[in-house]
């Protein structure tokens, strides 16, 4: 990562040249140097350096803090300068260049459209931003892997969402950051908002309240709702272990899995694991191997207990791995060792999908393992959901879907997979890149036929509204 440093340097006390040496003494290498204001008695420059880390930019700005008569007035990352003011913005579609115009798109003549709506609800989806539009839907509870930060604390992470679903896939997604947790105030709020937009994504809600939340939308609402953590994580990683078992030649039917973290991520990724085929899945959360006989207070988890385990193993994380052919990690960084990935089977295919911190680094497994893929952007194998809710929803809106139902999410894990092609698929390429093109548009397609066919597609796509 590169900082730059903003520094006042007082004149007559250290040299600039003192300044560069503290810096590269500290391992910064300094690849850009401008003078932002020069007077008589100091000097402020910017300073741009290439840090291995948080730490080592701590460290640097310090170090150069000590130096007599100079001031660190701010160390700003690309990260953060990135972030300045926010990531997205609105635009009009066209300019009000006089009162004509602006009768038209405001009042007066507004109100007729108004009107039309009125008499017609339907007609919402023609008239306004609605069939374009996507609520990103969050409390905070349950950010990445960062926990319950809070919903101002969400909202970088929902905004790059947004970013998302505009550049992938045309679709207009904004925040709603809710500053409560309750979960009829949730349902509440959403269904209050719920005129506005098209569909919505809920976003890094905690479990098990976001399966209530999820489930109560979608019997209330006649729009699509989808929670991402639970149903694109699963619909990606689906994608990705078919891929990943080919490679190595073995089937669904006769592996072992062990899935970490049975919260929203795990809990979906085992119904479609289930729903593949794959019937030896091990759960695993904070207490060790969830099993049958059990009485657990998470509903949940007596649910998953009855469903999976048929072996009724017990214990840690440690002992349930033996013999593993498959780790899918949504938990928590590094709770993966490098004896565990030494127990499991033969050609181990490891998914470290925990956000941003994965379970186990991939430096340290790559020598272990035969597949392995974390959720983030700066390794091979990103299994993460963004493979799914641009493509997902682009055709859902497009075929005006009420819901998004089983058939259209494996019909979308299908296409993911399929755009790796036979003769591309190796170890560290069992899933596309997020900017490979095709991937929208073969899950709009395929999420689209799916929809049709169970009957919750209410427009046919070849009309354009
Ligand atoms: N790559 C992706 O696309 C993707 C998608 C969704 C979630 N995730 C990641 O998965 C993780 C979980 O997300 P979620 O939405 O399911 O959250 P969640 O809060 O619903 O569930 C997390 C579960 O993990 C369990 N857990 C926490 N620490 C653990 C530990 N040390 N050992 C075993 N279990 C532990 C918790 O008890 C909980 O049941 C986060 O890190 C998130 O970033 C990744
Ligand atoms: O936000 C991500 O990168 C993926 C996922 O939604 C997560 O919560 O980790
Ligand atoms: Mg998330």
């Amino acid at each position: 990562m590169s900082i730059i440093l903003r520094l006042e340097i007082e004149k007559g006390y250290t040299t600039f040249g003192e300044v560069a040496t503290a810096i590269s003494d500290k391992g910064g290498d300094i690849v850009a140097i401008d003078v932002i204001k020069e007077s008589s008695d100091k000097t402020t420059r910017d300073i741009t350096v290439k840090v291995s880390s948080q730490e080592h930019s701590e460290d640097i700005a310090e170090r150069t803090e000590e130096l007599k008569g100079v001031k660190v007035v701010n160390v700003s990352d690309r990260t953060f300068l990135v972030h300045l003011g926010g990531k997205i913005e609105t635009k009009p579609k066209m300019p009000i260049k006089n009162r004509d115009d602006l009768s038209r798109v405001y009042t007066p003549e507004v109100a007729r459209v108004c009107k039309a709506i009125e008499k017609d609800p339907s007609r919402a989806h023609s008239l306004t931003i609605k069939r374009n539009t996507v609520a990103v839907l969050s409390d905070g509870s349950a950010v990445l892997g960062l926990g319950n930060i809070g919903a101002a604390a969400a909202m970088p992470v929902m905004e790059g969402k947004a970013m998302l679903f505009k550049q992938l896939a045309g679709i207009d997604a904004f925040p709603v950051c809710l500053d409560n947790q309750d979960t009829e105030d949730i349902i509440k709020i959403a269904k209050a908002i719920a005129p506005t937009y098209g569909g919505i994504n809920l976003e890094d809600i905690s479990s098990p309240r976001c399966f209530e939340i999820e489930d109560r939308l979608k019997e209330e609402l006649d729009i699509p709702v989808f929670h991402d953590d639970q149903h694109g994580t699963a619909v990606v990683m689906l994608a990705g272990l078919l891929n990943a078992l080919k490679l190595v030649g073995k089937k669904e039917k006769d592996i072992k899995a062990v899935v970490v973290g049975i919260g929203a991520a795990g809990i979906a990724s085992t119904k479609m694991l289930l729903n593949a085929g794959i019937q030896n899945i091990i759960g695993v959360d904070r207490e060790g191997a969830l099993v049958k006989g059990k009485e657990y207070d998470n509903p949940m988890w007596n649910w998953y207990a009855e469903n999976t385990n048929p072996n009724e193993e017990t214990g840690e994380l440690s002992e349930v791995i033996k013999d593993a052919d498959v780790f899918i990690g949504v938990s928590a960084p590094n709770i993966l060792s490098v004896e565990d990935l030494k127990k499991m089977a033969e050609d181990p295919i490891v998914f470290a999908m925990a956000n941003p911190d994965p379970e186990i680094a991939p430096e340290k497994a790559w020598p272990h393992v035969r597949v392995m893929a974390t959720g983030r952007s700066d390794y091979p194998n990103q299994i993460n959901n963004v493979l799914c809710f641009p493509g997902i929803f682009r055709g859902a809106l497009d075929c005006r879907a009420t819901h998004i139902t089983e058939n259209m999410k494996l019909a979308a894990s299908v296409a993911i997979a399929s755009a790796v092609k036979e003769d591309e698929l190796n170890k560290d390429y069992i899933i596309p890149s997020v900017f490979n093109k095709q991937v929208v548009d073969h899950v709009r397609e395929a999420v689209i036929k799916a929809a049709k066919a169970d009957g919750v597609a209410r427009k046919d796509t070849k009309e354009r509204s």
